[in-house]
């Protein structure tokens, strides 16, 4: 944009906020409103006003920006259309109620919500709203609402969450999600009379497999056993997570126990043919994996806890009996 055209575009939006400022500065008849409104338009928050019906009375430029509409258009319009609809309602709802008690000042301190830009796309801001006191607007009910936008941080937060749902080294999921996982379905297949699955899977004999080739090399084939166990899952719903150092856990909602047997077998089979070549590893480099399995149906154990320990003592007999067993609680 040359020179020219940006003074002339600043211009015209100096000129309709004066004139915006003029209108509810004297219809409000007071010199302390129009104070407040000259200086929310030189700040650097999104700061916008609104009267007793949620309508725009003043929108400074950086709060017009939010919106993506210009100060102008913005006046005399509903500022709750310009929230997602879940927002939209609770602000209809607060207005409606605040007019049967308007004595009772209404306030809030940051509260996350969505607004709508342009072309249906949101911005998500923190939104405070505090009323303007009624002895400096001769008893017009206003409000003054600040905005913040917090999109960056949102969007950082859902990489953090994600991340912080998986295993650093094997990505897939950690021993937290699993243990949120195991509840929520436990509750969902009792509830629904269904059974529950669980498999403790443990590498035999890694401690050699590190010794001999390294834990780089350990690592690696760690990776290689989650990727294994993660193809022999049936269903979405299923999950495999890292339960700790060279142990894996399996949940099979709405699965009974010779569903989970012959997904063990699946997995038994599936890492005996392993091989490390592209590791640099002989091709007669093996491992192996012990499998301890329960399954919850007809009231058989009192809590998921219960389910995960009696698959434990399971993995123990198939370690104790020999490795490179399925052994059933
Ligand atoms: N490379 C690597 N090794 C790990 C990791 N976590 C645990 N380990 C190793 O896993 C090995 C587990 O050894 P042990 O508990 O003695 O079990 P094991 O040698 O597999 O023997 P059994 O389970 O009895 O068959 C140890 O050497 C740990 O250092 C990891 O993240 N990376």
């Amino acid at each position: 944009m040359s020179n020219n055209n940006q003074h002339s575009k600043l211009n015209n939006e100096n000129i309709a906020v004066s004139t915006l400022v003029n209108s509810l500065s004297e219809r409000v008849n007071n010199e302390k409103i129009s104070a407040i409104i000259n200086v929310t338009n030189v700040m650097a928050d999104a700061i916008f006003i609104v009267n007793a019906q949620g309508v725009f009375e003043s929108v400074n430029p950086v709060a017009a920006r939010f919106f993506n509409v210009p100060s102008d258009i913005l006046i005399g319009k509903k500022w709750q259309h310009f929230l997602q609809e879940q927002y939209r309602d609770d602000y209809e709802y607060m207005f409606e109620s605040w007019k049967n008690n308007y004595q009772t000042p209404l306030n809030h301190g940051p509260k996350e919500v969505k607004i709508i830009k342009a072309k249906g796309n949101f911005l998500d801001v923190e939104l405070s709203v505090s009323c303007i006191p009624p002895a400096t607007t001769n008893n017009t009910p206003l409000f003054i609402c600040i905005m913040h936008d917090i999109s960056k941080h949102i969007k950082k937060y859902k990489v953090l969450e994600t991340l912080s749902k998986l295993d650093h080294l094997t990505g897939i999921a950690n021993r937290g999600t699993l243990e949120k996982t195991i509840h929520k379905d436990w509750q969902t297949c009792l509830m629904n009379k269904q059974p529950l699955s669980f498999i403790l899977i443990d590498i035999d004999y890694f401690k050699l497999f590190n010794d001999n080739f390294g834990h780089v090399k350990g690592d690696k084939c760690l990776q290689k056993v989650a990727k294994t166990i993660e193809e022999c899952l049936p269903s979405k719903d299923s999950l495999v997570a890292r339960y700790g150092g060279e142990e894996f856990a399996v949940v099979l909602p709405r699965s009974h126990i010779s569903n989970a047997e012959m997904i063990a077998k699946r997995i038994q089979d599936r890492i005996l043919n392993l091989n490390f070549r592209e590791i640099g590893l002989p091709d007669n480099v093996k491992i192996s994996v012990s499998q301890g399995l329960a399954c919850e149906y007809n009231n058989q154990y009192r809590t998921s806890e219960a389910l995960m320990c009696a698959a434990d003592t399971a993995l123990y007999r198939a370690k104790s009996q020999g490795r490179n067993m399925i052994c059933t609680r």
